[in-house]
């Protein structure tokens, strides 16, 4: 059972080589939420979050997918509320996608895929001083999960996607400021998922308070193109891989409970 295994399936992507040893592997993400079997608890609060665009710093490309980092050295873009005890900071946000619109989000709702999935990624700071311990924490990051389908242009989005052909080689990375996250947010941001889980790229750690909202945001068929224009690859590789289906497979429920802010 995949539930006590040691080691989490190498995943299909080329770049992970051979089992990854993951402490324990019970509580691992992306998993599909079962909507009938989600649990309603009239405890969860309505996500709180401030975010400061001033402290928007860079956009890079890590091999894997395109990160917006945050300033996080002070308190001025915060998450709190939802399932959260805590206060946490934003540090960055970054996409996981498909090569087609068919499919690309980590996460899915009754077996349905998206075509992207947006991560917004925060770290306890009222317990840790730093990501980096965080990480490595049961109760240390929260990751804001929201789906992408294909309709309408975002127009938020575009200030981004205008950035994304200066870093199509991996390492590469641009000055990027004052981008509001919040704009990436949807309308309702009451309604939402959440379980305990890992991140879904290594170090895999078991960390992550997930908040899947329910409701999607759209975004046109030419700004995901965009996204699917990136390379895994850096400048001096012979052969140039298009970054596109960098999303983990799902991995088991192992037991938890996915709880909705919702009935
Ligand atoms: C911290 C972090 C890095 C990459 C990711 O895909 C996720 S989900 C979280
Ligand atoms: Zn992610």
């Amino acid at each position: 059972l995949a539930c006590s295994s040691k080691y989490v399936l190498s995943q299909m992507h080329p770049m992970w080589q051979g089992p990854l040893a993951v402490p324990g592997g019970d509580r691992q993400s992306p998993i599909d939420i079962v909507v009938r079997k989600s649990v309603f608890d009239s405890k969860l609060k309505p996500l709180v979050t401030n975010y400061d665009p001033q402290t928007c710093q860079q956009i890079w490309n890590n091999g894997y997918s395109f990160l917006v980092e945050y300033d996080d050295t002070t308190d001025k873009s915060t998450l709190k509320g939802g399932p959260l005890q805590d206060q946490f900071r934003l540090c960055q946000f970054h996409f996981h996608w498909g090569e087609s619109n068919a499919w690309g989000s980590e996460h899915t709702v009754d077996r349905r895929l998206f075509p992207a999935e947006l991560h917004l990624v925060h770290w306890n700071s009222d317990k840790y001083s730093l990501f980096e311990e965080a990480v490595m924490e049961d109760n240390g990051l929260a990751v804001i999960g929201i789906f992408l389908k294909v309709g309408k242009r975002h127009e938020g989005l575009q200030k981004l996607v205008d950035a994304l052909p200066a870093i199509r080689h991996k390492d590469s990375v641009v000055e990027f400021t004052r981008f509001d996250p919040a704009c990436l947010l949807p309308a309702n941001t009451d309604d939402y998922w959440t379980y305990h889980g890992s991140l879904t790229t290594p170090p895999l750690t078991e960390s992550v308070s997930w908040i899947v909202m329910k409701q999607h945001i759209e975004v046109s068929h030419d700004q995901l193109a965009v996204f699917r224009s990136l390379l895994f690859t850096s400048a001096e590789e012979d052969v140039q891989k298009s970054m596109v289906n960098n999303f983990r497979v799902q991995q088991s429920l192992c037991g938890r409970t996915v709880r909705s802010s919702f009935t």
